[in-house]
């Protein structure tokens, strides 16, 4: 009887060999077809990048699939199909705030696939001016977090530097108390990025209240320290569990589960319209009584979605304000389009930093203890 099976089993292998091999096979032949599209589209001049086109291959997998392959797989199977096949036409170098295996990188892998080649930058300054310089095409940053809201630096960094903004992800962020020996008792000071360190701030309250946390660049560099001090602990990703082993000391201590960061994709060109963008302008505001309200009222009139506001402070004009908006849209849409003409002719300042297919929107963050 269990020899049956067994022949059984080695039968239906062989189908699924077969199956692989055809895979395998049409794989090459995307391959090369994406290859021949990038030639033709290099003759023509256009952008390799195609929002929209991929937005329909996508659309079109989903609904022939009728949910028998799991969506969520079968969209990252053929994110990882597509973006090797637009790397092939155009070879892709993503500077992310690192060293390795920090969150950034996790989104940039998660955008980008691993066809494309990462190089890891010290500052989220330097990812900026990487690729403002030209010396690298992509750049990923993160921009807020669902909890602890706006990354600043990189929102001055647009103050800074002349780039766009090419692309969002979102990534989903459980964090993680590593150390070198995986005991709690050994740490002696908890290190990270300062915006983890403020997303475990009650957890670490209550499991290690006279344990001091120390800010220091990135999750990766907080790693790093664990790896070199067994009186370290670090809040760290789970990428960087591996990259540096690193026992883990306790799971997921995040206060909020769905806890959400959003990465911002930058480089030198803005793509084109995938049907499904957000737009991006920085403005300043005229010192007149009412001249928010004008901005808002343009974009109410116009029927434009605002999906976000932020004000930062210019530096070295004392309470003096520049404004991050998103808007949902892509500036080739003539709503769009009117009413950033509209916004230059009320604003000090305006500057269009770009327009891009949104990223999926997860579920709402809820507390970890409910
Ligand atoms: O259809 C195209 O324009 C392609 O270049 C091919 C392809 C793909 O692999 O499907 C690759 C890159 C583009 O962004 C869109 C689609």
């Amino acid at each position: 009887m269990q020899s049956e099976q067994k022949k059984e089993i080695v039968s239906v292998r062989d189908n699924i060999d077969a199956i692989d091999d055809q895979i395998l096979e049409l794989l090459k032949k995307r391959l090369s077809f994406a290859k021949e599209i990038g030639k033709l589209k290099d003759s023509e001049k256009r952008a390799k990048w195609d929002p929209l086109r991929e937005r329909q291959i996508y659309d079109r997998l989903l609904r022939d699939n009728s949910q028998i392959f799991p969506e969520d797989a079968l969209k990252s199977i053929f994110h990882e199909i597509i973006t090797t096949c637009r790397l092939s036409q155009k070879k892709a170098v993503v500077a992310f705030l690192g060293p390795e295996a920090t969150f950034s990188h996790l989104a940039g892998v998660e955008y980008f696939g691993h066809s494309a080649d990462y190089k890891a930058m010290e500052t989220i300054d330097d990812v900026f001016a990487e690729v403002e310089k030209g010396r690298t095409r992509y750049g990923i940053v993160p921009v807020e977090n669902s909890i602890e809201g706006a990354v600043f630096s990189t929102l001055d960094c647009f103050m800074k530097y002349k780039v766009q903004i090419c692309g969002e992800a979102q990534l989903e962020i459980s964090h993680n108390l590593v150390c070198r020996s995986g005991n709690i008792e050994d740490i002696q000071t908890v290190a990270s990025h300062s915006q983890p360190l403020a997303q475990c701030r009650q957890w670490l309250r209550k499991h290690l209240p006279s344990v001091p946390t120390l800010p220091v660049f990135s999750t990766g560099a907080a790693a790093q320290m664990a790896a070199n001090n067994p009186n370290i602990g670090a809040i760290a990703s789970s990428l960087a569990i591996k990259t540096y082993q690193l026992q883990v000391v306790v799971q997921g201590i995040e206060d909020y589960r769905g806890n959400t960061t959003r990465f911002l994709v930058i480089g030198k060109k803005s793509p084109s319209r995938s049907g499904l963008d957000r737009t991006s302008l920085l403005i300043g505001l005229m010192d007149r009584p009412g001249a928010l309200n004008e901005i808002l009222t343009v974009l109410s009139d116009e029927g434009i979605n605002l999906a976000k506001i932020e004000s930062r402070p210019i530096k070295g004009k004392r309470w003096k304000y520049l404004f991050f908006l998103d808007m949902l849209g892509h500036i080739e849409d003539e709503k769009i389009q009117r009413g950033c003409d509209l916004l230059k002719s009320l604003c000090s300042y305006y500057e269009w930093l770009g327009s891009y297919p949104q990223a999926e929107s997860s579920p709402p963050d809820s507390p970890a203890d409910s």
